[in-house]
């Protein structure tokens, strides 16, 4: 059997991994989090120590901050033990270090870990590769009043999509934040909203706009429970990989 160890544990998404482990029969061998105190479940403790965790568990996974990457993929570099990152709001730094993490260790990153949202992103590449860059693409999401980065971690994987679909680079295209005279849209961007509101657990919605017509491609979470099985069944694949690094395409067949 499979043990998990959680970075991040007694956080929303934590929790919510614990539940889904526990109803697949894996063992959680306990979890981090900020301060370190506290249980995930009876006799399952909190600790504030990446290693020990890593050392303790069979494979790792984290839902906590960008702050905390670094020290928990030295955790499980020094452990030799595979780590899921679910964590959003990275940025060029930590996918920096993902990489050179990914040399030494199998490592999966996603900024979505449902079913639904990676087919969606399959379709959405299908769709920017399939028209010309007179059709606008513009990718909406809307989460929960907790959330603390923008655009989602969702978003950017969507945004990645179209612009593998059209040949381009999503730094060199994307429209982030317009507020105020910011001029006519640029030809062939892509543009991110993001609305925040409530206990929404994550809309998407990618729209596709030229003269005329438009078409709306989206998913709806109704619940977190999608996020945490994904990320069961993703750490499960992982602990059998080789060293490299991964996203979810893998683990779905898709
Ligand atoms: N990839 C995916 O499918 C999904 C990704 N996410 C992402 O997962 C992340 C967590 O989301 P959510 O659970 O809602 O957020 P929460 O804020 O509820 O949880 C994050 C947890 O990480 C803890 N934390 C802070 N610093 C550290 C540290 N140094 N070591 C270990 N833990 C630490 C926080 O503790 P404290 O509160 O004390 O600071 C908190 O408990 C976000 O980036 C979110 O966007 C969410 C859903 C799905
Ligand atoms: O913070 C969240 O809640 C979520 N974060 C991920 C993201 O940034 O896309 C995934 C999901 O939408 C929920």
């Amino acid at each position: 059997m499979t043990s998990i160890g959680i970075f991040g544990a007694a956080g929303r998404m934590g929790r919510a991994i614990a539940q889904a482990a526990a109803e697949a029969g894996l063992t959680v061998a306990g979890g981090t989090d900020r301060d370190g105190s506290g249980e995930l479940a009876p006799g399952v403790a909190i600790t504030s120590d990446p290693l020990a965790l890593a050392q303790a568990a069979d494979v790792l996974i984290d839902f906590s901050v960008p702050a905390a990457l670094s020290a928990n993929l030295d955790a499980c570099i020094a452990a030799n033990k595979p780590i899921l990152i679910g964590t959003t709001g990275l940025e060029g730094e930590h996918h920096a270090l993902i990489d050179q993490a990914a040399a030494r260790i199998p490592v999966l990153q996603t900024g979505n870990t449902s079913l639904g949202v990676n087919l969606l992103a399959a379709l959405v590449e299908k769709a920017a590769a399939s028209l010309g860059d007179d059709w606008d693409i513009e990718i909406v999401e809307m989460h929960h009043r907790h959330k603390v980065d923008a655009p989602s971690g969702t978003a950017l994987l969507l945004g990645e999509a179209a612009a593998k679909g059209r040949g381009i680079a999503l730094a060199d295209h994307s429209e982030r934040g317009r507020d105020g005279i910011t001029g006519a849209r640029a030809k062939g961007a892509i543009g991110f909203a993001a609305l925040r509101g409530g206990s929404v657990a994550g809309d998407h919605q990618v729209i596709l706009a030229t003269e005329g017509e438009r078409i709306e491609l989206g998913h709806r979470a109704e619940n977190r429970s999608i996020f945490a099985r994904g990320a069961i069944k993703g750490a499960r694949w992982l602990a059998g990989q080789p060293v490299g690094r991964y996203d979810m395409k893998g683990v779905l067949g898709l």
